[in-house]
């Protein structure tokens, strides 16, 4: 049968965990099925929420919720049939955590689709080994920057940034996220001019860095927009899907003549994320749904940086976005935010060759300017890819020891 099965975090109040299961299984579909006469009980059977299993978690993992109340924690999973809704995410979405999320310390934690719906999905139009193709980088992780400080000044100011990271061998430059439609630096002018930057840099050192244009304005222009940058030669797309929502980025991935790829920032997800007790987990929003809905990159918190996830949730969006799927390509995690060199083992350890090492600061703050921090990634990255310690490779490679110098490295222990 067709059908989605919804996991749930629990924190109850009422200790009951099997009621609290059929309840939301009966208000989230039927509503008042146990009211209705016999008759229209049979004709809804099929419509109707089935509690698929209730796990209580062990009386240790009784915790006290942010109430102060001491509360029932288990694992509620709840399989909605597709009679009940269209196949698209803000359907889906509302019937499994629409009027629920509102309704007391339940948090979403998975969703499962039969592999019917799926097909209803694009996926990634490139993912990892389209990437792959495209670069024609094949056995390390790549390596990428973001603008910075570039709001408020004009054209020639970000080309020259654009033409430092490109030198300094980045495979991918992108728009910081807070980078908007503006007379200094327009949409359309960015693209055009950041590619010939980028083909004259490509004429002096052989190397081609693809650029990611922040797409934004109000939600019925995007396509057009796309389509434009596109028509101008834009290589990538930079995307702030959760301040549109997640069936804007499917209706961009699935569009033939948005030809590029989309690379997803996570902006405005850290409003419905974070807590233990309510939202929608990382590793299903930032994983799984925006593989689900085309995004060939996904931006993430990595567990080191500034801006941190717990460790075992920026490993599970990595596995949600990379996990062998029939139906999709793999989207390219990137583990980013407040990242230098010195953290590269540890990413490396943590996500392997495909994946992006992405700095804004780590690049722009180096003594010796940006194209030095770009370097500096890179020579990191070959460090981890020879089997070195940073510290050897550092005596060989400037950049990299100045880096170093600048803020430090961790240790990976095995
Ligand atoms: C929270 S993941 C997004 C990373 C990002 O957009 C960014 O600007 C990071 O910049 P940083 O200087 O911290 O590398
Ligand atoms: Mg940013």
């Amino acid at each position: 049968m067709s059908e989605i099965l919804a996991t749930y975090l629990v924190h109850d109040h009422n200790g009951n965990l099997e009621k609290k299961a059929e309840g939301i299984a009966l208000g989230l579909t039927i509503g008042s099925w146990t009211e209705l006469p016999q008759l229209e009980q049979e004709q809804l059977r099929k419509h109707k929420g089935r509690v698929v299993s209730v796990k209580e978690l062990s009386s240790n993992d009784r915790v006290n919720s942010y109430l102060g109340n001491t509360v029932t924690r288990g694992i509620i999973q709840i399989a909605y049939p597709s009679f009940n809704y269209s196949n698209d995410l803000p359907a889906i979405l509302t019937t499994v955590f629409g009027k629920l999320s509102l309704d007391g310390e339940i948090k979403l934690i998975d969703l499962e689709f039969s592999n019917d719906l799926k097909l209803a999905y694009p996926g990634p139009k490139f993912g990892i080994e389209g990437l792959r193709s495209i670069t024609d980088v094949h056995h390390r992780p790549f390596v990428m920057s973001i603008f910075k400080g570039v709001i408020g000044r004009d054209l020639d100011y970000l080309t020259d940034q654009l033409k430092e990271q490109a030198l300094g061998g980045v495979d991918f430059i992108k728009d910081d996220e807070i980078l908007f439609e503006n007379d200094l630096t327009p949409f359309e002018k960015r693209i055009t001019e950041g590619k010939r930057i980028l083909e004259e840099v490509k004429e002096e050192t052989g190397h081609r860095a693809r650029y990611a244009v922040n797409l934004t304005g109000r939600t019925l222009e995007l396509k057009d927009k796309a389509k434009r940058a596109v028509e101008l030669g834009a290589d990538f797309l930079l995307f702030n899907v959760f301040a549109y929502g997640l069936d804007t980025l499917q209706s961009l991935a699935e569009d033939k003549e948005v030809s590029i790829p989309i690379m997803a920032h996570p902006a405005v997800s850290g409003a419905v994320t974070p807590s233990e007790f309510y939202g929608i987990s990382n590793e299903l929003l930032l994983g799984k749904l925006l593989r689900y809905a085309g995004a060939d990159f996904s931006l993430f918190p990595s567990p080191y940086g500034s801006v941190a996830l717990p460790k075992e949730q920026a490993l599970g969006i990595r596995d949600a976005l990379t996990v062998a799927d029939n139906q999709f390509k793999s989207t390219l995690p990137v583990p980013s935010a407040g990242i230098h060199p010195g953290l590269v083992p540890l990413l490396y350890q943590d996500f392997g060759n495909d994946a992006v090492i992405n700095a804004g600061g780590g690049v722009h703050g180096h003594k010796l300017g940006g194209a030095a921090g770009a370097k500096a990634f890179r020579q990191a990255v070959d460090a981890v890819k020879a089997g070195e310690s940073l510290t050897a490779y550092a005596q060989k490679h400037p950049e990299l020891e100045v880096a170093l110098k600048q803020w430090g490295s961790v240790e990976v222990t095995t």
